[in-house]
């Protein structure tokens, strides 16, 4: 399981984005968070991902508490959770081809036929993968993100709007492998989104923003 439980988490010091935020991610099931813009989805990923230090609150990544995060966490535990981002292009290198993308996170070693077996499942054909993203829709490019999180193996997918660029039958395809990663392989997913059609289509469980833990505090002023 990943788990926080009573999770306060900001970026100033005087003023906390989460408050004592709590939910949990069990291997096979995708869990929905609904929330409106700037309530703090993103925040709640990133320290689910261990990218950003939470204020108080405790984080269990299956059943060790992690303390470390960023470069200073271990690199198992990294590795253990993947995040697909809302903007494609902010999280890929403009300069890598779509094949060196999608390749980033294959273990050292990993066959060269590891990254054509990830493109192939995200659907990316061949003739891609020596594109470079501007070159690529938002939807390929997507798709090429989440190969390459998947390439690490996770666990846990957090994917923070993950669709939220992309046309319909693009988002239709992304939840479908979603969905498909979660029942046969048994990852444990979190999709966050502000569209509760999107979420009720695919999630096992959707929660709202408001009963995940306590409001914000005010600022303090100092
Ligand atoms: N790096 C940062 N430094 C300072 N404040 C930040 C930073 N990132 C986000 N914030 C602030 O934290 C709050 C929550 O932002 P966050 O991106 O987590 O919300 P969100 O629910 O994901 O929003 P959206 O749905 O619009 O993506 C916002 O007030 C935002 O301005």
């Amino acid at each position: 399981m990943l788990s926080v439980t009573n999770l306060t988490a900001g970026y100033r010091r005087d003023h906390d984005v989460l408050t004592r935020i709590s939910i949990t991610l069990t291997p096979g099931r995708i869990v929905g968070v609904q929330g409106p813009s700037g309530c703090g989805k993103s925040t709640l990923i990133r320290v689910l991902a261990l990218l950003h230090p939470p204020r108080s609150g405790d984080l269990r990544l299956d059943g060790e508490t992690v303390r470390r995060f960023r470069y200073a966490a271990p690199a198992a535990q990294r590795r253990r959770v993947g995040v697909v981002f809302q903007h494609p292009r902010a999280a890929a290198d403009p300069r890598h081809t779509l094949r060196r993308i999608v390749s980033a996170h294959l273990p050292a070693g990993a066959p060269g036929t590891e990254t054509d077996r990830l493109a192939e499942l995200v659907g990316l054909t061949p003739d891609l993968l020596d594109r470079r993203p501007h070159e690529v829709s938002d939807g390929q490019l997507q798709r090429a993100c989440l190969a390459r999180t998947l390439g690490a193996d996770p666990r846990y997918l957090l994917c923070d709007e993950m669709t939220a660029m992309l046309d319909a039958s693009s988002a239709a395809a992304l939840v479908h492998l979603i969905k498909a990663q979660v029942e046969h392989h048994g990852r444990g997913a979190l999709m966050v989104s502000h569209d509760s059609a999107l979420l009720d289509a695919c999630c096992d469980e959707t929660v709202q923003w408001h009963d995940l833990g306590g409001p914000p505090a005010a600022p303090t002023g100092r």
